[in-house]
């Protein structure tokens, strides 16, 4: 199979971890006889400094051209002071919109292995198998008007917590024909009792669960929803919500499986071309250091051939090689425990292509 790969590595550890995810794809590319080619853009904070933009017009053109995106993480301390129009998440939320990735979906799963590294206790975390379906190019990341005013002689400000129907609804039903091939149940996570939003969000999650009669819908508000994420994990399997929320919950979640740097995402649209990255940011306190745990970007890149190019058993390969390579007692430092292993981003880069 013939392939082209657009790489966006954006800034701080995200280059880093994506070149970790590039070595595997060659990897299962030369095992199985495939074709990988990749092609890099630019976005983010060094997107800025080369450019003036955090989302540069050739990288939109060379992401359509592809088959796929696999992205990295944007941002940093020395852009703290640029206009927010124009900050490094700027380039995010645009390419996003860009290539109109409606669905961001962010799995959440247990690893025997690494049951140590979580501060929660292994009874809570053993089994857990959830999805996380977070709305991506909607809600208060992305409406108008968004500005500082002066009112009555005061400072004030404003951002906007806009969604159309529509929006909502093929997020949502995105979510029941997920969990159409998973536990069947749905649980639509909502702030209902304040929000005139979530109010037209469950409206919505109701009218659509009555063309699905096998899965159960469930409410849940985000405030409850975040403290049952760490007390009771076991009883999600898809959780369908908006993009603020879902961003937060989804960096909560990742405490199941041990670590920030465990936790994939593949974001995807009507039309393609879909995204994968891995759902951390650039982390500036560890970046140029080798030290980041490239895992979950490499896992995204699992993503990418399960969900964009169909490659099931090669998807499968990485997954393996990964759990493999924890079972062997390999850790980077954020999931390091005693009587482990601790390796940079590029040995346990070396250990996954290995043990493929
Ligand atoms: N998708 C993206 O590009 C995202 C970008 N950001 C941006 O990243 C910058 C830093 O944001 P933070 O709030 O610090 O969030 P972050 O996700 O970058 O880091 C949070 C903490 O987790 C650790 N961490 C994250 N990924 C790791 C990995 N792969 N291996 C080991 N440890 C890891 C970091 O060292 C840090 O202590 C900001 O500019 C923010 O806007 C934040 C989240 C997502
Ligand atoms: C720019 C932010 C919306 C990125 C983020 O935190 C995420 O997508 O998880
Ligand atoms: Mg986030």
């Amino acid at each position: 199979m013939e392939k082209r790969i657009a790489v966006l590595p954006g800034d701080g550890i995200g280059k880093e971890v994506v070149q970790g995810a590039i070595e595997v794809l060659k990897a299962v590319g030369e095992r199985y006889n495939h074709q990988f080619s990749f092609a890099f853009a630019e976005i983010g904070g060094s997107a800025y400094d080369s450019t003036g933009v955090p989302l540069p017009e050739e990288t939109i053109k060379i992401c359509k051209e592809s088959d796929a995106v696999l992205l990295g993480a944007v941002g940093g301390p020395k852009y703290d002071t640029v206009p927010v129009h124009l900050r490094p998440e700027q380039g995010l939320l645009q390419i996003r919109k860009a290539l109109n990735l409606f669905a961001n979906l962010r799995p959440t799963t247990y690893f025997a292995s690494l049951a140590d590294s979580s501060p929660l206790r292994k009874e809570i975390i053993e089994g857990v198998d959830m999805l996380m379906v977070r709305e991506l190019t909607g809600g208060i990341y992305f409406g108008q008007p968004r500005e500082r005013r002066e009112v009555n002689g005061k400072e004030a400000v404003v951002d906007t917590l806009y969604y159309e129907r529509d929006e909502i609804e093929r997020v949502i039903r995105q979510a029941f024909e997920l969990a159409k091939t998973r536990k069947k149940k749905v649980t639509s996570v909502d702030k209902a009792n304040v929000l005139e939003s979530s109010r037209l969000w469950r409206e919505v999650a109701v009218e659509i669960s009555k063309d699905y009669p096998e899965i159960t819908l469930e409410h849940m508000l985000v405030d409850n929803g975040a403290m049952q994420l760490v007390r009771n994990p076991k009883q999600f399997d898809v959780v369908v919500t908006e993009n603020m929320f879902g961003d937060i919950l989804s960096d909560e979640a990742s405490v199941l499986t041990g670590s920030l740097g465990m936790l994939p995402s593949a974001s995807i649209s009507e039309e393609g071309p879909y995204l994968y990255e891995p759902i951390h940011g650039s982390a500036p306190d560890i970046a140029g250091k080798n030290i980041a745990n490239p895992l979950a970007t490499i896992l995204s890149a699992a993503m990418m051939l399960k969900v964009s190019f169909g490659l099931d058993e090669e998807a499968a390969a990485i997954e393996k090689a990964v759990n493999s390579v924890l079972d062997a007692g390999f850790r980077t430092g954020d999931i390091m425990s005693e009587g482990k292993t601790q390796v940079s981003t590029t040995e346990m880069t070396e250990e996954v292509k290995k043990a493929l």
